[in-house]
């Protein structure tokens, strides 16, 4: 008998998009959980169970091994930086990370940058050698510019609906970002058998599907 798997899965956008990838890997798991206030999903027949978390703290779930392993965006482990193993790119959630502002935008003396991601910010100014002051946002982040909150923000695009509507130009795209399957150090050891199917299972699976 095979130790249970715990698998921290990211409540919202990514959700179901994950939960369709795993029942085309053969795993009969929810499709929907938006319904249900139930956090964690117990599947006895896979010798399973579904942890349903914030998107953002997924990456502390799998560190702490609360959950063996789990479902992730890019951006949330650059920002993150968490002792983890990164198994599997699984090609859904695809959007990119970018630098926005406004149109008739002009670099100041002092110049403001609001993001959901500062680590990531600092990182990519000071790679560009440009100094810039971080200002940390939890949504609307687009907000921002609009009302001289910050000069510039560095978001997630993925329609460009938002900017769109919001009069927004994408000034420098920083990364593309996919959702990625990650791993707790020891349970990937311990439980190594286990984990390998699965990355085999999905990995069948996104070869033939590489759109979200
Ligand atoms: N348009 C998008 N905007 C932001 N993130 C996106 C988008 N498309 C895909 N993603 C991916 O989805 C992940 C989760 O998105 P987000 O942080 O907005 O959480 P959510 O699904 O809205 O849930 P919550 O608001 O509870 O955190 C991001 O980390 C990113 O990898
Ligand atoms: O290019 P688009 O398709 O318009 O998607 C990009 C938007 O989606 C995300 O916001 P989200 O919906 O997570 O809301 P938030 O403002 O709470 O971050 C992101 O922060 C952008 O605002």
């Amino acid at each position: 008998m095979t130790d249970i798997l715990k698998v921290a899965m990211p409540k919202g956008r990514i959700y179901k998009k994950a939960a369709a990838l795993f029942r085309e890997a053969g795993l009969d798991i929810p499709l929907e959980v938006d319904e249900t206030r139930k956090l964690v999903i117990s599947l006895p027949e896979l010798n399973m169970e579904f942890i349903l978390a914030k998107p953002v703290d997924v990456p502390t779930y799998v560190e702490y091994g609360a959950a063996d392993i789990g479902i992730v965006g890019k951006d949330v482990l650059l920002e993150e930086d968490r002792d983890i193993y990164e198994l599997l790119d699984l090609g859904i959630a695809r959007c990119r990370m970018s630098v926005i502002g406004l149109p008739n935008w002009q670099p100041g003396i002092q110049q403001r940058v609001a993001t959901k991601y500062p680590n990531v910010a600092s990182r990519y100014f000071r790679e560009q050698g440009q100094q810039v002051e971080v200002i940390k946002l939890n949504g609307s982040i687009e907000l921002a510019p609009l009302i001289g909150l910050a000069d510039r923000i560095v978001d997630m695009v993925e329609t460009g609906q938002t900017l769109q509507e919001n009069g927004l130009v994408e000034m420098n795209p920083i990364f593309e970002i996919t959702s990625r399957l990650v791993a707790n150090r020891v349970s990937y050891r311990m439980k190594n058998g286990q984990i390998q199917s699965l990355c085999d299972r999905l990995q069948q699976v996104i070869g033939g599907n590489v759109t979200n």
